[in-house]
């Protein structure tokens, strides 16, 4: 990654698993300091105890806060804000907290970032984020929506803020590979919702990837995605059953509140004006001003006939390349050599 060597460096939310991956992957890299902000003083001790690096500081505090924000702000050279809540159901049933935090809390960071003259700032997104259906969808697709509002208000030389889109992080807290895995474990039966529905799976390490790349390549207002494989539940519970020998009942339970069918990661309008960088897409903000009578009568010549980016209608893994895409993950490993 880029040559950090005399920077700081502010992560929210800094004690999950991006924190944890992206420090990783920067600590063999000079840093003047990076900043871990988070809410969960247990979850820094535990952090605090793992890494015993005297560069690596943390601070108490909640993006709700703008004062504590603003005491982390700092001196700071770069921003990974990675702090949200991301839970579909629980966003569900208190959708004013995922206002508070992704909303609110994604606006203090930006507007904190702005104030202290950060040089980069990056939020993550998810793909839920697009043509939201659930609470956590709608409120980071309002995290996007304020990130580039502050984009067109800014000039050249300050903060360069931009977003990258996540589509599911393979075995991230919570997530259904791990459920499946111990379900397997437990012998009980493996639970589906719906047998065809998709997602696109990106493991941690291509997650970091993006925001490395983002890093480099976003210019201002930018959304940064990269483009990931599907595959359907069903062939992702054949492939676990597969490589752990195991012929466990399965049990169709439904969809769950907020769910979608299949993802989508762009959609149409975004490619009309994406930059295709291999791996990547590149979407600009939309830079049009408030003066909309012009397209009134003008319109926009982007290419009609572009399909929206979706789990369905990208490359779907067989059986196989799952199970290849499994056993490169280190939990995956680890559980299969127990
Ligand atoms: O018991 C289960 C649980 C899930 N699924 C299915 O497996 C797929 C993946 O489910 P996950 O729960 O792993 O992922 P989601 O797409 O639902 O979203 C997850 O990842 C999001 C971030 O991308 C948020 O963190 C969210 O809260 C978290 O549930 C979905 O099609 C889901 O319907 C099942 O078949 N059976």
């Amino acid at each position: 990654m880029s040559d950090f060597r005399d920077k700081v460096i502010l992560i929210t939310g800094g004690t999950g698993s991006f924190g944890h991956a992206f420090l990783d992957r920067i600590m063999h890299e000079g840093f003047r300091e990076v900043r871990i902000f988070s809410r969960d003083e247990m979850k820094q001790e535990q952090m605090r105890i793992a890494l015993k690096n005297d560069r690596v500081k943390f601070y108490i505090g909640d993006v709700r806060s703008r004062e504590s924000v603003d005491n982390a702000m700092k001196g700071v050279d770069y921003v990974f804000h990675a702090a949200a809540l991301k839970q579909v159901p629980s966003c569900e049933f208190f959708p004013m907290q995922a206002v508070q935090t992704n909303v609110m809390g994604s606006h203090h960071v930006i507007e904190s970032a702005i104030a202290n003259g950060v040089d980069k700032l990056i939020c993550l997104s998810t793909d839920k984020a697009v043509y939201p259906v659930n609470a956590m969808g709608i409120t980071k697709a309002l995290m996007e929506k304020t990130a580039q509002a502050a984009s067109r208000k800014l000039s050249e030389g300050e903060t360069v803020v931009s977003c990258v889109r996540y589509g599911n992080v393979m075995c991230s807290r919570g997530s259904v590979i791990p459920l499946f895995i111990k379900q397997i474990r437990e012998g009980s039966p493996i639970t589906i919702t719906v047998a065809d529905m998709t997602r696109f799976l990106l493991p941690l390490r291509e997650a970091i990837d993006l925001v490395a790349f983002a890093f480099e390549h976003a210019r201002q207002g930018d959304i940064l995605i990269r483009k990931a494989p599907a595959c359907t539940v069903a062939d992702l519970v054949t492939a676990l059953k597969n490589l752990f020998h195991s012929d466990v009942e399965e049990r169709i339970i439904g969809m769950r509140h907020g769910e979608k069918i299949y993802e989508t990661l762009a959609t149409r309008e975004e490619l009309s004006k994406a930059d295709d960088m291999g791996e990547y897409f590149r979407i600009s903000m939309d830079d049009r001003d408030l003066n909309y009578n012009k397209y009134f009568t003008e319109g926009d010549s982007g290419n009609a006939s572009l399909q929206d980016y979706t789990s369905h209608n990208t490359y779907q893994l067989s059986v196989a390349e799952v199970e290849e895409l499994l056993l490169s993950l280190p939990e995956v490993a680890a559980e299969l050599n127990q």
